[in-house]
């Protein structure tokens, strides 16, 4: 198991997000969060990644708790991609290495190098090594982020709606790229998500947020119709293409 939640509280000082909540993540998982605007995913993103302090429970990843672990032992562990990136005047290079920062001792090895060349060509940014990111689009900025998460190399790549900004080619592309990445390395994904039948395409776990409380968890059986209205309030019909789920709202 790479990450347990136990009993996961949160509430800004204004007002309430969540409770109870409770789940894990083992190696090969790939968990789509879902819900509506503004029922807490990206809350409980910055909660797993310790960007904000849970007012309860436990958040452990390989059985340490994250409040115990070093800024920098827990960025070896945690790849995490915000929501909003801005495009700072840094090369898309410099920026990708930066993901080595927890890794690097005095100097950049060729090691670190080579991976950062590797995640380039992966993510298909090789062309735009040298351009800085405050030049690029808001799409090509999400992908140097998203770059920069994997040169971590973490054992949990945690990605705030990472495919928001990205035309269709590119969504697929990077999904399929996060999916191939976590099998064959064997870590895991957790990624927030509004497009329902992208998150059928990339998740085995579904987790399913409703007024502040996991509504349903699971594999695909928890993606019915009932449940997603229920979460929704839009009834929907789940139709098969090519042995491939598809919602179809009504
Ligand atoms: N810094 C903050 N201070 C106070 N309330 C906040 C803050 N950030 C978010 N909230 C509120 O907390 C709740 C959860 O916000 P969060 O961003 O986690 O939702 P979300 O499910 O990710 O939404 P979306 O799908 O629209 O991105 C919302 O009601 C939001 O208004």
């Amino acid at each position: 198991m790479i990450l347990h939640v136990r009993g996961l509280e949160f509430r800004y000082p204004s007002h309430f997000v969540f409770q109870d909540i409770d789940f894990s993540v083992d190696q090969g998982d790939c968990l789509a969060v879902l819900g509506t605007n503004g029922v807490g995913k990206s809350t409980l993103l910055k909660c797993l990644n310790r960007v904000l302090k849970p007012r309860g429970g436990a958040v452990c990843i390989h059985q340490d708790e994250i409040s115990h672990l070093s800024r920098v032992e827990l960025a070896k562990r945690v790849g995490y991609v915000a929501q909003k990136q801005e495009g700072t005047r840094c090369t898309v290079f410099d920026t990708v290495l930066m993901g080595r920062k927890p890794y690097i001792k005095w100097d950049v090895s060729p090691g670190d190098l080579e991976i950062t060349r590797r995640v380039l060509n992966t993510l298909e940014l090789g062309d735009y090594a040298l351009r800085y990111l405050d030049e690029l689009s808001g799409g090509e900025v999400q992908k140097v982020w998203i770059a920069r998460a994997l040169a971590q190399e973490p054992d949990l790549l945690m990605l705030d709606e990472p495919t928001s900004n990205l035309d269709l080619k590119n969504q697929l592309e990077v999904i399929n790229i996060i999916k191939t990445v976590v099998k064959k390395q064997q870590i895991a994904a957790i990624v927030t998500m509004h497009d329902l039948n992208l998150a059928l395409r990339f998740a085995n776990k579904f987790l399913l947020l409703k007024e502040g409380k996991i509504f349903a968890i699971g594999g695909l059986e928890v993606m019915t119709p009932e449940n997603i209205e229920n979460v929704y309030s839009v009834p929907v019909v789940i139709r098969k293409y090519q042995d491939r789920p598809v919602v179809v709202p009504l």
